[in-house]
């Protein structure tokens, strides 16, 4: 039984998908202080938040059974993601589940904003009727500088054209000709800041974006500028807006999110040209519908098939690219897992060449499958997908990866070469038929290994009687062997035999293969 833990508000519709599942159970416990979140999270494998709970890195390393936590919504700022990948917790959300009705709130807040509606209702509920104070702005002709032209951005640019404003963009992730097909127009922060009547942020919050709207921002800006967050709180510098507008620079400022939240900056809303609401953009019925139900499916489809898909710390893959990547993914961590256990000193450098069919697929998946493979024999903690990475950048492996459309013999090749600081060794690897893994190269030897059970594999000079004498310690030893397999490098005269075991060798038998004559290495494998 999965146990999933709801730790913030969430639309029935998504827990009735938890509850009505076969294998999961599901709590839904919304109020709780950080320690009490810390202690709850240790029981369960699965935690669903939006924005309000706040993963913490000591959160993450206290729950012992968590292998997933998914956040219904778009940012998972409030997640501290890298430690979660570091512990092997996948990290999912749902993107475009509340992109239109995000966008729809920004210009929303734009719309309130230059024509000081929410003031305006204010001084009504006070019992006044004050036409002149609220004199506003027109939009149409105007122009509107969207910071972030991603999901959110691209509806604000959609609905503002509709209001006939001249919109201009910045973001240095989007090309001119992507820009042109969504008929945006591209400009730089300088050009927006220089003529925008409007801004509108939607970045991510990140080291690059934190405070990016600043005292320098502001200070190319127009006079009488508005600006518009609904993306996250500290994208703009608090401190320096609130000079700005009451400077009269900004001549308003609409926020649904903020520093910190809820927000303690009292003073920052109670300016007669702040708008705010309380991190609303996403608050519509149909978007919490469909944020709870995705991220219910996305969680299920994880906790019981181990399907990936939007998670922010691993590529996504479908039921079917799984179905149809699976034998590559075994193969690349068979591979992986293969070669770890016959190099004998640590690993600098990962080379991976993929060659043929296999490269209609993103291979990244398949270097962190064959990281996991390499990675899980040399260490003791739990490696997998999520964490194999991060644990390889951690321990300064340089990680490489090429590719070759020279295939051999093979529809599809993984060729893997590991530089440690004593030699450079080289294994490859391919299906046999269209599933099987099979090891089909051992540095200069070219073999047909299946990576299975337990393999026992032996250099020696290339002179009569050394199978005999093997085979006759490995008999006497009352060992089965299952399979062999001999090849050989004439001009260097070195063989080498990889046989398969139906049980280990035990240390006294593996001593004595190695003292035989002939014999120059001798590794034992568990695969
Ligand atoms: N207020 C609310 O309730 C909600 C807020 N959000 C927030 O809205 C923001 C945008 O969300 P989406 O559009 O879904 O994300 P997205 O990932 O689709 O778009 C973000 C865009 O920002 C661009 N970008 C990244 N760094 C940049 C930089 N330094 N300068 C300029 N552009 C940069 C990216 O290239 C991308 O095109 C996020 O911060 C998200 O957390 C999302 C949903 C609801
Ligand atoms: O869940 C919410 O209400 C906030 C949504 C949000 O900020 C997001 O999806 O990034």
């Amino acid at each position: 039984m999965k146990r999933v833990l709801v730790s913030d508000s969430m639309a029935n519709e998504g827990i009735d998908i938890f509850r009505n599942t076969p294998g999961i159970e599901v709590d839904v416990i919304t109020k709780h202080t950080p320690e009490e979140l810390k202690e709850l999270v240790s029981g369960y494998d699965g935690l669903v938040v939006r924005s309000s709970s706040k993963i913490t890195k000591e959160i993450i390393e206290s729950a012992e059974k968590l292998t997933v936590i998914g956040r219904a919504g778009a940012g998972v700022d409030n997640i501290d993601v890298p430690a979660a990948s570091k512990k092997g917790i996948v990290v999912m959300n749902t993107p475009g589940g509340n992109t239109v009705t995000t966008g729809e709130h920004a210009i929303a807040m734009m719309l309130s904003l230059a024509r000081k509606i929410p003031q305006a209702t204010a001084s009504m509920k006070a019992g006044k009727w004050e036409k002149s104070r609220f004199m506003g702005n027109e939009y149409c002709n105007k122009t509107l500088g969207i910071i972030g032209i991603g999901r959110i951005g691209t509806v604000v640019a959609d609905r503002a054209r509709g209001l006939k404003m001249n919109v201009l963009a910045y973001d240095p992730f989007i090309s001119p000709e992507a820009a042109e097909k969504m008929g945006i127009t591209l400009a730089s922060l300088d050009e927006i800041y220089g003529s925008a009547d409007f801004i509108s942020v939607h970045t991510p919050k990140n080291k690059e974006t934190t405070g990016m709207i600043n005292a320098a921002a502001f200070a190319k800006m127009k006079k009488g500028v508005f600006i518009i967050n609904c993306a996250r709180g500290g994208i703009i510098s608090e401190k320096d807006l609130y000079d700005a507008l009451v400077s009269g620079k900004v001549a308003g400022a609409a926020l649904d999110v903020f520093e910190e939240e809820p927000t303690k900056n009292l003073d920052l809303i109670a300016l007669e040209n702040v708008i705010c609401t309380p991190h609303l953009g996403a608050s519509t019925d149909e978007a919490q519908t469909t944020v709870a139900i995705a991220i219910a499916e996305q969680m299920v489809d994880y906790l019981l098939k181990g399907e990936i898909r939007y998670a922010v710390n691993f590529p996504s893959i479908s039921a079917d690219l799984m179905n149809a990547m699976a034998p590559y993914l075994a193969l690349a961590e068979k591979l992986g897992k293969f070669h770890a256990q016959i190099i004998s000193s640590g690993i600098e450098e990962v080379n991976i060449e993929y060659s043929g069919e296999i490269l209609k697929f993103d291979v990244t998946p398949l270097t962190i499958a064959l990281l996991k493979g390499l990675l899980t024999p040399i260490l003791n903690e739990n490696v997998n997908y999520i964490n194999a990475p991060v644990i390889a950048q951690e321990r300064g492996i340089n990680v490489k990866e090429s590719k070759s459309s020279a295939v051999g013999d093979y529809r599809s090749m993984i060729t893997l070469t590991l530089k440690t600081a004593k030699a450079v060794t080289t294994t490859a690897g391919a299906l046999f038929g269209l599933r099987a893994p099979r090891i089909v190269r051992i540095n200069d030897f070219a073999v047909d290994v299946v990576p299975e059970g337990h393999l026992l594999m032996l250099y020696n000079h290339d002179k009569p009687g050394v199978i005999g004498n093997i085979g006759t310690v490995i008999g006497t030893a009352n060992i089965n062997i299952a399979r062999m397999h001999w090849s050989r490098v004439q001009e260097k005269q070195k063989a080498m035999v990889v046989f398969s075991t139906d049980t280990p060798l035990d240390e006294e038998i593996l001593k004595k293969m190695k003292e035989t004559t002939n014999v120059i290495s001798v590794h034992q494998l568990d695969m």
